[in-house]
């Protein structure tokens, strides 16, 4: 990961979030998606994005990774208007994402999985194929996928397979990384490992920003919450705040329980 200056509250040296959205509207006919969302990341912590089916947290997703266009607001990757920019040139920028559904190549062992990753991203050169090999190592070791290297994808099991994705979105070096649903299919152990990870790329000054069902693991690994109801943000915080807030308990209430 490329580093940037951090200042005590884990924002880059100039004070600007590695990834903000300024009142995102998204419109699909007469449907509106996404209201007006604001939301920031900032260098160095998870930040959890939560809310009930169809409250817009993919379409918000898409925005920034810049697969849906808004039909109103901006897109700020550290401080530049990227609103404009094409998915890879966010890419270059250090924006990485999983997706809900899986997007890995099944048949093809976890450590291609991220070669392929890692070569798209580098040149062809022998000192760059050296590194990718030394990096891939590295990555497969940090995200405990060291013992499963060898199988396909399609051999191990879906909780396993969300790491890959993870592991894979890291071989481009991202800065700013955006997770859909990557604890769907884990058991409860997974869940457990996963969190730590987190964590961990967190501590090495990643801004991750977690779309996730799994309330407990929000409220554990996320410093700060945002969360959408209808499209709308009804609550920005801590997840003490978020726990709290009237209008975040009344968006769960008939759908499932706030940790
Ligand atoms: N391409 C599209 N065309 C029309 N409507 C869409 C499109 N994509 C999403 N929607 C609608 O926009 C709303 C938000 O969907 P979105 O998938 O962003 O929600 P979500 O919070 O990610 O839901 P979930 O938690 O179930 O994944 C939903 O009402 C959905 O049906």
């Amino acid at each position: 990961m490329p580093s940037i200056e951090s200042t005590s509250s884990g924002e880059s040296s100039t004070g600007t979030p590695l990834l903000e959205t300024r009142g995102i509207t998204v419109r699909f006919g007469g449907h509106t998606a996404v209201k007006e969302a604001s939301i920031a990341v900032e260098r160095g912590t998870v930040t959890g994005l939560i809310g009930p089916n169809g409250a817009g947290k993919t379409t918000l997703f898409n925005t920034v990774t810049g697969l849906q266009k808004p039909s109103e607001g901006k897109v700020f990757i550290d401080g530049v208007d990227v609103t404009s920019k094409a998915p890879y040139k966010r890419a270059r920028m250090g924006l990485a994402r999983t997706f809900q559904r899986l997007e890995l190549f099944l048949s093809l062992s976890v450590r291609d999985n991220l070669r392929v990753a890692g070569d798209i991203h580098r040149t062809g050169s022998r000192r760059h194929r050296k590194d990718l090999e030394a990096e891939t190592d590295r990555l497969l070791e940090l995200t405990g996928l060291a013992d499963v290297a060898g199988k396909d994808v399609s051999d191990i099991p879906t909780g396993r397979a969300r790491v890959v994705e993870v592991a894979r979105a890291l071989m481009t070096d991202p800065r700013v990384l955006l997770l859909d649903e990557p604890a769907s299919g884990q058991t409860e152990k997974e869940t457990e490992d996963f969190a730590d990870l987190l964590v961990r790329l967190a501590a090495d000054g990643l801004g991750i920003c977690l779309v996730e069902h799994d309330l407990p693991l929000v409220m554990k690994v996320c410093s700060q919450i945002h969360v959408l109801d209808y499209g709308a943000l009804i609550a920005s915080g801590t997840p003490e705040h978020v726990r709290n807030d009237p209008a975040v308990i009344a968006a769960y209430i008939g759908t499932e329980a706030v940790a």
